[in-house]
């Protein structure tokens, strides 16, 4: 090595490599993504972060992440030829060139350190932008195309989408810099140091045949050899880290469940049998990790073997030529390096089989996220229109996802100021019908047109999310209402007491009553004064002086508001103008208040 002219050589080589690498990568790129399923699979979650148009942040970051790596095998050649010439001078008890190649080192680790950090630094950048964007993205598209909701109609639901937005995304993009960057300097440091060993390695006579620089060819067959056998071991390992990851999500899940509904657990006195459920998805666990291990076991075993035996490989070739004083103490050291460096790059592909199985799982997963929302986004909708200031439904046909009719050919109109009562049997399609005008039920015909402006929907078991008791008030609007109004909406629905407790961080959903919860969701009609309320049992935890009231202040509060009531009990008639009875089988029948 021509230490003097290093530096201009070292930027000369890196340029040149990198150019290379960067055409090859790409090709290598474009064939797997055309020509491999997993490729595919691979570039539909990860495709976004790299067009172009999406901007050159993402492309830009891994191509000076892809520079880094080729000059950090260049620094590994430098460091063997550095371990030649230090050697060499050992042998030679040459004093001043012992403490030349001292500052050399000196030189060499400081920027070996600067390049290891720079690299650290800039990976993880990339990793978080694209963590970043993939979260974004996904969350988007499970979201807007309302799969979070809709998944349970299509056929084949996605288990566990809220595990796969958190944990495989990171997963994903780690393990694909790290493989890609791993195969990267395997293959760089292949052709870079079999360069290296063909010039120090000589001929070896093996079953009375000569072959010339065998220590190429030897490592070459080994190493191609053992990783054909690694692969055969390891191939079970993608079904297993898959299952691995279905497995533990699904306990987990069932053990959230348990949080969730602990009150009615604990009053159903239902703790064995969550815990024989528990136990039993835990069990599943166990016994696909036990696989895991034996597999694990088997391969490992045989990597360690190989490592080891590659070890002591290049002295047992080179000792009798430094002996014959064919070579050098350095050129020894540099070749037990160099062999190495070849040995270790051509294992990356045998060692990274596993991470490679994991890898393909976490794809998998995603992709079925993505399967499920496009599934989602393909359903049909009945998509409502706003133009006026009434309810007008003309020819809505309503079916459960079987086809059996709910609600045949409805056609009715209510008017601003009007509210309309829903009545029918459990399970005659009450909340379906609700569905569908609010646009969520894909199994439906006719037309909705509903008044322009904000609709707002409440359920028995009003949803509140995590948060302050303010956010529970003005959900699903983010705007800050004006303190006062939020107060005087808290005491007209006899909400008084909380007031105080606006800031309060809490999980309102079990610390508040049912009928609290209800009152609450009252009290969001009084703040956001929709157009058009629509009411599902909304007062079946209060008693029936509570629900006249609250059912007055509404009607005080938005006299120009459409209401849609669901519920059983007959007070509620003397707040409604029309009562719709459905029958369950598609019928129904209309019928005015008898003031
Ligand atoms: N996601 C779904 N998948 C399949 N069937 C569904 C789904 N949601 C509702 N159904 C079915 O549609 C029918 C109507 O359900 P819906 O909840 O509208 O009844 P309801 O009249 O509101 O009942 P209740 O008074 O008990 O609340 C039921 O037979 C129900 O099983």
């Amino acid at each position: 090595m021509e230490w003097g002219t290093v530096v201009a050589d070292s930027a000369m080589w890196t340029l040149k490599a990198y150019a290379i690498t960067l055409v090859v990568f790409l090709a290598v790129l474009v064939a797997v993504v055309r020509f491999t399923h997993w490729g595919r699979q691979w570039w539909r979650v990860a495709g976004s972060f790299f067009d172009p148009r999406n901007g050159l942040g993402g492309p830009g970051l891994a191509a000076v992440v892809l520079l880094l790596t080729v000059f950090a095998v260049r620094m590994n050649v430098l460091f063997s030829y550095w371990y030649n010439d230090f050697y060499t001078a050992i042998q030679n008890l040459d004093e001043s060139a012992f403490w030349r190649f001292m500052r050399v080192f000196a030189i060499l680790a400081t920027v070996h350190v600067v390049r290891a950090l720079v690299a650290y630094l800039l990976a993880q950048t990339l990793d978080i932008r694209w963590r970043t964007h993939l979260n974004e993205h996904l969350l988007d598209r499970w979201l807007r195309s309302g799969s979070f909701y809709k998944d349970r109609f299509v056929s084949s639901p996605v288990d566990n989408p809220d595990q796969r937005i958190q944990v495989d995304i990171t997963d994903f993009v780690t393990t694909t810099r790290v493989l890609s960057m791993g195969a990267v300097t395997a293959v760089l440091s292949i052709v870079s140091f079999t360069g290296i060993l063909w010039d120090l390695s000589g001929p070896l006579t093996i079953f009375g045949t000569e072959i010339p620089r065998a220590m190429v060819f030897l490592v070459f067959v080994y190493v191609l050899v053992t990783t054909a056998v690694a692969f055969w071991i390891g191939r079970p390992l993608i079904r297993l880290n898959f299952l691995n990851e279905k497995l533990g999500a699904t306990y987990r899940y069932a053990l959230v469940r348990v949080r969730e509904y602990g009150e009615s657990i604990a009053f159903y006195r239902g703790e064995n049998v969550e815990r024989g459920g528990l136990l039993s998805r835990f069990a599943a666990v166990i016994r696909n990790w036990w696989r895991i291990v034996f597999r694990m076991l088997k391969f490992d075993g045989f990597n360690l073997a190989v490592n080891q035996t590659a070890v002591i490989f290049p002295f047992l070739v080179q000792g009798p030529r430094l002996f014959a004083g064919q070579v050098t103490l350095g050129d020894v050291m540099q070749t037990s390096n160099a062999f190495g460096q070849v040995h270790d790059s051509l294992s990356f592909f045998r060692e990274s089989y596993d991470d490679f199985a994991a890898f393909r799982a976490t794809t998998i997963r995603l992709n079925g996220l993505l399967d499920t929302t496009e599934h989602a986004e393909e359903l049909p909708t009945l998509a409502a229109t706003e133009s006026g200031d009434r309810l007008e439904l003309a020819g809505l046909s309503v079916t459960t996802p079987s086809g059996t009719p709910l609600v045949a050919d409805l056609s009715l109109s209510v008017a601003p100021g009007e509210a309309l009562l829903v009545r029918g049997a459990s399970g005659s399609g009450k909340t379906t019908l609700l569905r569908t005008i609010a646009g969520l039920w894909p199994y439906a015909r006719g037309t909705v047109d509903r008044p322009v402006g904000d609709g707002l929907f409440l359920s028995q078991d009003p949803y509140l999310p995590l948060g302050t008791l303010r956010e529970a008030v003005t959900y699903p609007h983010e705007t800050v209402h004006d303190e006062r109004a939020v107060r005087a909406a808290l005491e007209r629905v006899q909400l008084g007491h909380l007031a105080d407790r606006l800031d309060a961080e809490a999980d309102w959903g079990r610390t508040l009553s049912p009928g609290e919860q209800q009152r609450l969701g009252f009290a969001r009609i009084l703040l956001s004064r929709p157009a058009i309320v629509f009411l599902d049992e909304a007062t079946a935890a209060v008693d029936e002086g509570l629900e006249d009231a609250l059912y007055r202040t509404v009607r005080e509060a938005l006299p120009e508001s459409v209401i849609v009531s669901v519920g059983h009990r007959s007070t509620l008639d003397r707040f409604h103008d029309r009562v719709l009875e459905l029958r369950g089988d598609g019928r129904w029948a209309i019928t005015d208040r008898v003031p």
